[in-house]
């Protein structure tokens, strides 16, 4: 980017780095300026700018003895009591100043006016010393330094130069004393390590530094100021600034910012010159400032300091000569105006000097003795100094024109005045305020100040000449520097990204320069102006050489990067082309691409179509799974409250049964020990009738009778027919004929008996029998049925000679189990009846399907009265055949006891 940048700060003089062998500031020396002077070219000269402040009356009653006529004119009026003013033999005493200012005149009016002028020069690279002169209590402190709420010329020369300097300071460290009154020029880096450093020693310990407050609200109110920065800075430059503040007393220097206690600042200094004629005060402390603030707080440690320093030296603090001074060091930025040239040789270095003098009274009139006498004696020896230097060169610079040979003047007589000799002996601008208190009391000091003011009129110094290093740079960079990155962030905001990458040009300007001087040689100076002249066209020819070396080079870069386009251009090209075909290409491919994924987007049309109908569909699947699981997990819910209430019901008519089966069991036992009884008695009976039979023939009857013994004894053993019916599928099978059991004679007399003989039976049965479903049923064809037996008649009213009874029992696998107990009834002698059992029959109705219950089959050996009918005959079959047995006992006794015994229930 090129950048149009082409106004040029006032202030530059074009200097050739060539010609230039230290590109420093460097006033002209004494012996220049005294003696070659006269041989070189005239430098323009101003006087000393000297200033007069009149003071306030310090009481009401004080009489005066200054009138200010003007601006510029005061009149010294003697009062009567004035030393040689008898009889009025003074007159008044008429005095002209630059510009005097009047009691009402504000310490502003007095900066504007005096000091202003000087910070601009400061700003500019051009030395100033401002110093104020006049008696004891006329106002110079007041003047120079003020107070709080009238802040003196100091405070506002630091104000108005960091207002102006803001923008263009560098970080601190980047300009490092060298202890020889000149500075060097850090990296970023040192500079960098330089800060750390200064920061660690603040935090490492609470030394005595010049430690400083991070905020003093006296400070921010002395250092606030109104004022407006000034122009004529060089934009192209960065700044900073250091100060300086030494003591003159009794013709001794101190340091009054030195670290490390009072007592290593009362060692007076000594005054050096460096290698530029520049006097200094070797080794002096000078402290980088930042900000106004921070330039007041180091002036308020030095003040301190000094009053500390008096009371150890018993000393008054009037009677010494502050120096304050400040310097500005500023070094061009580098050709993209960021950075500062890293060449010590551009630094130029300006200083301001600020000096209250001490008061100027005579030691006679303050009637000092001792101590005081001495100070008052070295305060105007090192005026006296003063006084006589500035009268030298004063009388040197009117003799110049008379060709006489130049008085030395004594400056290395006070310190003081060889502190300040490269001012008035070189180059600068030298202004001085005379400070006047009006009281009448003062008339006789005020003339002595007023002579030498207007002495100091006389002299004239040097114009101090800026000697700025010009490096061909172009003005105004650090500007165009500035717009471009502005430029180049606003692109970047609008979302040109390739604008950080653009370097911004900022080099050579081809202007030539300032205009021509004046070259009219009509003038009676027609030698300088040559000299003039010549300069200015040497400089104009190193000028045009850079620019022409400068627009070579750019030719030939020019043409380096057309040829290095011009290749780019044709690869670009190359590139074009082959990335055309490779484009078309891929645009075919993109077309079939699209083809395809518009034939794959309407067949994931229809699938999530159909997809969200299934969707519905499982919705709706779901929703009624949830309502039947619902209706299931109620039904179980009620499903086991029912099997709660059934298994308690349950547990209730278990406790119950097992509780009658218990009183039942009792009974029986009753029962069996009674019938066992009775049958030890029927036997009995048997034998007496055995023995009674066999007295009888031997006869039909005798095998009647042992047939009924037999049948008897089958009877009271229990013998036992069974016939099992099998259920393979549900079916009843019924034998028909009785088997004879194991053991027991084959013989049976029942069936050599003709069925149709009259046989009567009387079927003693329950109320609701359980139909008997078997194919086979028992044969009975004249038959009674009776549920009860309870008179004797029901066995014998009906000529009934046979008697059946039928049980009828469900085991626990709810198979149904008839029996038939048969007999003859046999009328007794008695009247009676008895019934003799000779048979039983069987009939088993088993469920087809086999219970979990059923348990196998188990063989009882009964001693012959339970026979084995091999493995189909179930256990519990045999323990009813038991409970036959025992019952068909118990049936006995209806025969022998004659149906004595109520039978409730057959
Ligand atoms: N122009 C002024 N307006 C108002 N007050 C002033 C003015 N000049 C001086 N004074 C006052 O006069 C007093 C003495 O002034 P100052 O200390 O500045 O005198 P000085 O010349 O510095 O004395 P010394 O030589 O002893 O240092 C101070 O109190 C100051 O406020």
């Amino acid at each position: 980017m090129k950048t149009t940048v082409t106004t040029r700060t006032p202030m530059r003089v074009m200097r050739t780095p060539h010609l230039q062998k230290d590109i420093r500031l460097r006033p002209q020396t004494s012996t220049e300026s005294n003696g070659s002077e006269s041989g070189s070219t005239p430098r323009p000269r101003d006087p000393v700018s000297v200033f007069c402040r009149v003071r306030p009356l310090p009481s009401e009653g004080d009489l005066s003895c200054i009138t200010v006529r003007n601006s510029t004119t005061i009149v010294l009026t003697p009062p009567e009591h004035a030393l040689g003013n008898k009889h009025g033999a003074l007159k008044e005493t008429q005095c002209i100043f630059k510009h005097v200012f009047e009691a009402k005149d504000t310490q502003q009016d007095v900066f504007t006016k005096v000091a202003q002028p000087l910070v601009e020069n400061l700003i500019r690279g051009r030395n100033s010393l401002l110093f104020t002169y006049g008696v004891t209590g006329s106002g110079k402190t007041y003047t120079m330094t003020g107070d709080s709420r009238h802040r003196g010329i100091m405070p506002r020369c630091l104000d108005v130069l960091f207002r102006t300097i803001s923008d263009y300071q560098t970080k601190k460290y980047i300009f490092k004393p060298d202890r020889l009154n000149g500075f060097e020029v850090l990296s970023e880096t040192d500079a960098l390590l330089e800060r750390q450093q200064e920061m660690n020693q603040r935090f490492a310990s609470g030394r005595g530094g010049l430690k400083r407050k991070d905020s003093d609200p006296e400070l921010a109110s002395q250092a606030s100021c109104e004022m407006a920065p000034l122009q004529g800075i060089d934009e192209d430059n960065m700044y900073a600034v250091f100060v300086t503040y030494v003591e003159v007393y009794n013709n001794s220097v101190y340091d009054l910012l030195e670290d490390g206690g009072i007592q290593k600042s009362l060692q007076s200094k000594i005054i050096r010159e460096d290698a530029n004629h520049n006097m200094f005060v070797h080794g002096v402390t000078e402290v980088e400032i930042k900000s106004v603030e921070e330039a007041i707080e180091f002036f308020q440690i030095g003040q301190k300091r000094k009053r500390m320093g008096h009371t150890v030296l018993n000393a008054e603090s009037s009677r010494s000569h502050s120096v304050f001074n400040i310097r500005l060091v500023q070094a061009p930025t580098d050709c993209q105006g960021e950075n500062i040239v890293q060449d010590k040789r551009t630094i130029t270095v300006s200083q301001l000097s600020l000096v209250d003098l001490a008061g100027s009274e005579r030691s006679s009139r303050t009637k000092n003795t001792g101590m005081r006498l001495r100070e008052a004696g070295n305060i105007n020896n090192s005026l006296m100094t003063l006084r006589t230097c500035l009268e030298y060169l004063r009388e040197n610079q009117q003799m110049a024109n008379n060709n006489l040979p130049p008085k030395k003047v004594p400056y290395r007589d006070a310190k003081i005045t060889h502190l300040f000799k490269n001012y008035f002996d070189g180059e600068g601008q030298v202004s001085m305020i005379v400070c006047i208190n009006p009281r009448a009391e003062d008339f006789e000091e005020n003339t002595q100040v007023i002579k030498f003011a207007e002495m100091t009129q006389e002299v004239q110094i040097a114009r101090a000449t800026p000697m700025k290093a010009d490096l061909g740079l172009t003005p105004g960079r650090r500007k165009a520097n500035k717009l471009f990155k502005m430029a180049v962030n606003n692109l970047n905001d609008l979302g040109y990204t390739d604008a950080q990458k653009l370097d911004v040009d900022v080099g050579l300007v081809y202007t030539l320069g300032p205009n021509f001087p004046d070259y009219q040689l009509d003038s009676p100076e027609a030698e300088d102006t040559i000299e003039l002249l010549m300069q200015y066209l040497v400089q104009r020819i190193d000028k045009r050489k850079i620019l022409c070396d400068d627009l070579d080079n750019r030719m030939d870069n020019f043409r380096l990067l057309l040829m290095q386009r011009e290749k780019e251009n044709l690869s670009l090209r190359t590139e074009l082309a082959s990335l055309k075909a490779v484009y078309k290409q891929e645009r075919d491919r993109s077309t079939a691409l699209e083809n395809r994924i518009r034939i794959h987007e309407s067949s994931i049309d229809v699938l999530n179509h159909k997809l969200s109908n299934r969707e519905r569909q499982i919705d709706d699947l779901t929703r009624k799974l949830r309502d039947h699981q619902n209706i299931i997990t109620k039904k179980e819910l009620e499903k086991e409250n029912q099997k709660k209430k059934f298994d308690s019901k349950l547990a209730v008519e278990v406790d119950r049964r097992d509780r009658l089966h218990e009183l039942k069991h009792a009974k029986l036992q009753n029962k069996i020990r009674a019938k066992d009884e009775k049958l030890k008695l029927l036997s009995n009976i048997i034998t007496s009738d055995e023995l009674a039979l066999a007295k009888l023939p031997r006869s039909r009857s005798i095998d009647n009778l042992s047939e009924d013994k037999e049948q008897q004894q089958a009877a009271t053993a229990g013998s036992i027919r069974t016939v099992t019916a099998t259920a393979t599928p549900r079916t009843d099978v019924y034998s028909g004929a009785p088997r004879v059991p194991r053991g027991m004679a084959a013989a049976n007399r029942r069936h050599r008996r003709s069925r149709s003989a009259g046989e009567k039976w009387i079927e003693h049965r329950a109320q609701n029998p359980v139909p008997l479903g078997t194919v086979l049923q028992p044969y009975l064809k004249n038959r009674k049925s009776v549920t009860k037996l309870t008179d004797m008649k029901d066995l014998t009213g009906h000529n009934a000679n046979k008697y059946i009874l039928v049980s009828q029992d469900a085991d626990t696998d709810g198979d149904v189990e008839t029996k038939l107990f048969k007999g003859n009834i046999i009328p007794t002698c008695g009247g009676g009846a008895q019934v003799i059992f000779d048979d039983v029959e069987c009939l088993k109705q088993t469920s087809p399907v086999p219970s979990p219950n059923r348990k196998r089959p188990i063989n009882v050996d009964n001693g012959g009265i339970l026979s084995n009918i091999g493995t189909t005959v179930s256990g519990l079959s045999a323990i009813t055949s038991i409970n036959s047995a025992n019952e068909i006992a118990s049936r006995c006794n209806v025969g022998i006891e004659g149906h004595t015994v109520k039978r409730t229930k057959v």
